[in-house]
């Protein structure tokens, strides 16, 4: 009897040792054997980069550049006097500096990790074109960050790849066509509305000019217009929605600088606790609405699309709830951040350009003089797309166009083996003096007189929306907006740069300003 159990014991204890050492090898695989084959394979095709260290990659360089480069004094990019813009517009310079010392270093295209995630930084303009407009399925966005991202983003049309992504774009892409963009013109107007009188009451309590710190203002504005789009009447649901999304995307951004570290993710740490809450809240308050939906009259907005989208296709409830809360958190993040920086930069390199800001106010009242903008107004306007597509150029939001090989892939001469990632830095391109001339760090509207093409050598290689099969779906939408709401507060204030404005871009899910930007705005009579 005794024997029995010392036995039993025996093969109870040999089978977990025989299970651990299967999980250390997995995980040593994985961690260490996989992503050194990867580096190895590029190395061979005379790819290098800076060494990574165990387990975190290149991450501690990264993280150590960033904060010296925007609290150092020793750093090579100049520090900007409160009130005044920088001298040269160099976002690159300052979120990104690694890049540049590993440019120096390496050459145009390297290689480097972030944990055990192998990355190939390519400029290259052959490889970037061929890159970014690869029509295969085989071509995704790069997994680490659906699992980063996953309570924020879940599997909707940002986050996820293969015929699960094509169906999701079929959907969404008709609703945010130029046609149905200009149905949502009176919706904008009435969200610009809200926000020229909110102007107005703050610059007559100040006695005619008011100092503002504009990001609050128009970070709402923009999420009262994807709430409008997404929710149609039941965007007061759609904005509580929203704050709940906003909360959860400042819990995630906590984690941000944890990207890459394997395992993070499933740590009940205080702020994966803190976005796995909201996560729930944010899909039961989608889910309340998509009932309402189902009991109430038909509506043609977006979520009314992805209902009928989901209907359609054959899903599990489980798949089908899913599929549509995934997407509205997705529409929302995608939309809704990205146009309010847009704006809120585009308005500081106005404010601090009296010239330009004074050319794109006659424009705007000699065409739409005491009428709101409609959609050939909006056309019209030609100075003012000038001084978007600049602002965007300087100031894109998404400093970063990044893929993954699902598979062995080759674009030119370069090979990219599965599993590995290319990055293309938008940031980079859109200042480099070879493709943009010697001006290329400064704001010069007038560069796009003749459109993109006529702006650079390369146009290509101007892609504030991305570009290729997963290029912006909401690029109408976005620079409709951007249109309407500049043209309204050029006919409504002039503004300059308050003394209190403090030129800091900060990288958080988009390119922003750290402490806001602060404008002196007085009221313009329209007599
Ligand atoms: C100025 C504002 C905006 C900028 C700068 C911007 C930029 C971008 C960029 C760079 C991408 C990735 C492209 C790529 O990886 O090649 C993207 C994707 C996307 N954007 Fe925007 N975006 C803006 C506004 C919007 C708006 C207003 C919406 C929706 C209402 C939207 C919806 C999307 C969607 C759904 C995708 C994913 C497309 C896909 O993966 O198939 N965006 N955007």
């Amino acid at each position: 009897m005794e024997y029995l159990q010392y036995s039993n014991t025996k093969a109870l204890i040999s089978i977990a040792v025989v299970g651990v050492i299967g999980v250390l090898l997995r995980l040593y695989n994985a961690l260490v054997m996989k992503p050194e084959k990867l580096r190895s394979l590029l190395r061979k095709q005379g790819i290098n980069g800076p060494p990574p260290a165990f387990l975190l990659g290149n991450i501690m360089e990264i993280k150590k550049a960033r904060s010296s480069s925007s609290s150092s004094s020793s750093s090579s990019v100049p520090m900007t006097p409160p009130g005044r813009p920088p001298a040269r517009h160099d976002c690159a310079a300052v979120l990104f500096p690694f890049f540049d010392k590993w440019r120096k270093q390496y050459g145009d295209t390297f290689a480097f990790s972030l944990g055990n995630t192998q990355i190939i930084y390519v400029n290259r303009p052959d490889v970037v074109r061929e890159i970014t407009t690869c029509t295969s399925l085989d071509l995704g966005k790069p997994s680490y960050q659906f699992k980063e991202r996953g309570p924020l983003m879940g599997q909707g049309i940002l986050t996820s790849n293969g015929p699960h992504w094509a169906h999701q774009r079929k959907i969404l892409s008709p609703e945010l066509y130029m046609e149905k963009v200009k149905g949502m013109i009176n919706l904008i107007n009435e969200s610009t509305e809200t926000l020229l009188k909110s102007w107005k009451n703050k610059v007559d309590a100040a006695g005619g000019v008011a100092s503002i710190n504009i990001d609050q203002h128009i970070r709402s504005f923009s999420g009262d217009v994807i709430s409008r789009a997404c929710f149609g009447s039941n965007f007061a649901k759609g904005e509580e929605i929203f704050h709940t999304l906003r909360a959860l995307q400042e819990a995630m951004s906590k984690k941000v600088l944890s990207t890459g570290i394997p395992g993070m993710r499933y740590l009940p740490t205080k702020s994966n606790r803190e976005a796995w809450a909201l996560e729930k809240e944010v899909r039961s308050l989608i889910l309340q609405v998509v009932k309402e939906r189902m009991e109430a009259a038909y509506e043609k907005d977006l979520l009314q699309m992805l209902l009928e989208g989901a209907k359609n296709s054959d899903l599990s409830q489980e798949a089908m709830d899913r599929f549509i809360v995934d997407n509205c958190k997705n529409i929302y993040l995608a939309g809704y951040e990205t146009t309010a920086v847009s704006a809120t930069w585009c308005l500081m390199l106005l404010a601090s350009s009296q010239e330009w800001q004074n050319r794109v106010r006659a424009e705007v009242l000699e065409v739409c003089g005491d009428r709101l903008p409609d959609a050939d107004m909006i056309l019209k306007m030609k100075l003012l797309t000038m001084v978007i597509n600049e602002s965007l150029r300087l100031y894109s939001p998404v400093p970063v166009v990044s893929r993954e090989a699902l598979t062995d892939m080759k674009f030119g001469d370069l090979k990219v083996p599965e599993g590995v990632n290319v990055w293309t830095m938008v940031l980079t391109l859109h200042t480099d003096p070879e493709i943009w001339g010697p001006d290329s760090y400064s704001f010069n509207p007038g560069r796009f007189a003749n459109g993109i093409t006529g702006a650079c050598n390369l146009p290509h290689l101007y892609m504030p929306f991305g570009v290729g099969p997963r290029v912006c779906l909401g690029q109408n939408l976005a620079m409709v907006e951007l249109k309407i709401l500049i043209a309204q507060l050029l006919s409504n204030f002039s503004f300059t740069l308050s003394p209190d404005y403090v030129h800091s871009p900060a990288l958080r899910l988009v390119i922003e300003p750290e402490h806001g930007v602060e404008l002196s705005v007085t009221k313009l009579s329209r007599d």
